[in-house]
């Protein structure tokens, strides 16, 4: 299928010109029944018969066509989506230039549908409008100049009107789906931040917005709904002038009123009913091409937004190809870690990090401290290649992290974050991931390490809440670190303050479980917590704008 893409479009055209056949065999069996009703009958069963072949076969034709220009246009749909996700799934999550998820969901998964009415409506309706017009024009043409002359005249006005409807259709149609996109953004981040609405009082502030967003999506889309029906108006006005006129020739020609327009001899009856028949079908493609060209617009404004989507912005380190090796779980072994002269910086902004330097041996573990916004977060996402170093050197057991080894070097790391995304879902499945290399066993064992066993067995198949709706805290916490644990090949631990809005007994005990997941990996904590670098024995503390970088043992928090 991919490497004939007009077969469909020309199965379609070829469907539609049947009817030249279809319209002769027609108007001959009228004009037998006409001269001599006798023979006239044979005739007629004969051409039904034929008209009855031929109709089979247009159906035939016609149902292939669609269903090749249909999958190829849904597989168009997918590649183009594969490219948008990667594209996105490429930017660092700590890239605030992302399109708001609302936008994204919006553009991929509901505006990007626009995509296939356009290949499947509007570009076979093209593909009849430049074939089966000229094929009609030169079968009139055969027997009346005049008739194809008509047409030939009323045709053009229609692309001409069309493309001045066109120009403004797409604008259109854009402006509406941004203003749909920027809506699903809106309402998605307000639903997030519901409770914060609601105890502020700003939910009326914010109702009343969303209903201006409504009112503005409604005029927006009103507009593209003007300019679809304006462009069928225009051309079933012209189609209508055209084959009225086409009409009243032949009409009047068979009655002997307007002698010419013939080549010498005068049209039959057969003849004239033949044009007749034609006229309406030399319009019927551009009619389909007029009422498929909103899509035409809405499926060039959904790819527009799919190319935005893509645009460059701060990317993670992604693995290439096939270079992501498979990892054997072995005994834990700690992974080591050499950064030298490291640059980093968010877009133009100054340095977060400069000429860093920091060496930590297969095992040891080490506090990341410093006062907030000292880069301890961008430190660890350098690590996870989350983030890209401009300059300097990266190197995990010796390994630069770069495409060729980020993909076998990341199934051997665990990250957690500031704030772990809880998904909606069972406690297992929050904490497998539907990572091939959890094991169910495994997970029941981290679950019960991570001291959320016992809430697991007091709500038994319990689905969380979307972003871990009805847990506490420190419940999300554990499960994050039931998280780290389910992964038998980490080997070096990447956690983001960990005790953050934590109390000091549940503090402890989440210190106690990551301090024992933590044996013999190499554990690195971002954390202002004393009682967590009270544990840890050795601390590295980064400065604002560090070039600098202190390195102390753990007696000293
Ligand atoms: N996505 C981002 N885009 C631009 N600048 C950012 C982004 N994320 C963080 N920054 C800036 O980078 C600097 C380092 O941020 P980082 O989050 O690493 O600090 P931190 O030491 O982890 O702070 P905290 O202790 O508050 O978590 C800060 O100045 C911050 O404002």
């Amino acid at each position: 299928m991919k490497h004939t893409p007009w077969l469909g479009h020309a199965l379609l055209a070829a469907s539609t010109l049947l009817w030249l056949p279809q319209a002769a065999l027609l108007a001959w069996a009228i004009d037998s029944l006409a001269r001599d009703a006798a023979t006239g009958m044979a005739v007629s069963v004969r051409t039904a018969v034929g008209v009855l072949l031929l109709g089979l076969l247009k159906a035939s034709l016609e149902a292939w066509g669609q269903r090749r220009v249909f999958m190829q246009a849904r597989q168009h749909l997918t590649q183009l989506r594969e490219h948008a996700t990667a594209a996105l799934g490429n930017r660092s999550p700590l890239d605030k230039q992302r399109p708001a998820s609302g936008l994204a969901a919006s553009m991929v998964a509901e505006q990007a549908e626009a995509i296939v009415p356009w290949h499947s409506r509007y570009q076979p309706a093209q593909w009849r409008t430049l074939l089966v017009p000229p094929a009609i024009l030169l079968a009139v043409a055969v027997h009346s100049w005049l008739a194809a002359l008509i047409l030939l005249c009323s045709a053009p006005l229609i692309p001409l009107f069309m493309a001045i409807v066109g120009w403004r259709a797409k604008a259109a149609s854009e402006e509406q789906m941004v203003e749909l996109g920027g809506l699903h953004a809106f309402l998605l981040d307000r639903l997030r931040g519901l409770a914060t609405l609601r105890a502020l009082g700003a939910v009326q502030a914010t109702a009343t917005q969303l209903r201006r967003s409504g009112e503005s999506l409604k005029e927006r889309t009103m507009k593209v709904l003007r300019i679809a029906f304006l462009s069928s108006a225009v051309l079933e006005l012209f189609s209508a002038l055209g084959v009225a006129l086409v009409a009243v020739y032949i009409g009047f020609h068979l009655l002997g009123e307007v002698p010419f327009g013939t080549w010498g001899q005068p049209l039959t009856l057969g003849q004239g009913l033949f044009v007749l028949m034609l006229a309406p079908a030399f319009f019927e493609p551009l009619r389909e091409l007029s009422a498929a060209w909103h899509d035409r617009a809405s499926g060039q404004a959904a790819l527009a937004n799919l190319a935005l989507l893509q645009q460059p912005g701060v990317a993670v380190v992604t693995a290439s190809g096939d270079s992501v090796q498979p990892v054997i779980p072995s005994a834990p072994a700690g992974m080591g870690i050499e950064m030298q002269q490291v640059d980093f910086a968010h877009g133009d902004e100054p340095p977060v990090l400069h000429g860093f330097d920091l060496s930590v041996e297969p095992g040891e573990h080490l506090a990341i401290v410093g006062v907030s916004g000292s880069g301890k977060t961008v430190l660890l996402a350098l690590l996870a290649g989350l983030l890209q170093a401009r300059q300097g050197h990266i190197r995990l057991d010796g390994q630069p992290l770069d495409a060729g080894t980020i993909g076998t070097l990341r199934q051997q790391m665990a990250w957690m974050g500031q704030k772990p995304h809880i998904f909606t879902g069972s406690m297992r499945t929050n904490t497998t991931l539907e990572r091939d290399r959890v094991d169910a066993q495994r997970v029941a064992q981290t679950l019960a390490h991570s001291g959320i066993q016992a809430l697991v067995e007091r709500l038994p198949g319990q689905i969380l809440g979307e972003g871990g709706t009805g847990l506490s805290g420190g419940e999300i916490a554990r499960l994050a670190l039931a998280r780290l644990a389910a992964n038998p090949q980490a080997r070096l631990l990447l956690v983001d303050e960990p005790t953050a809005h934590l109390d000091s007994e549940t503090a402890a005990q989440v210190i106690d479980t990551l301090l024992h997941l933590a044996r013999g990996k190499t554990l690195l904590v971002a954390t202002h917590d004393p009682l967590l670098m009270a544990r840890l024995p050795r601390h590295v503390r980064l400065e604002l704008a560090s070039t600098t970088t202190t390195d102390s043992t753990g007696e000293t928090p």
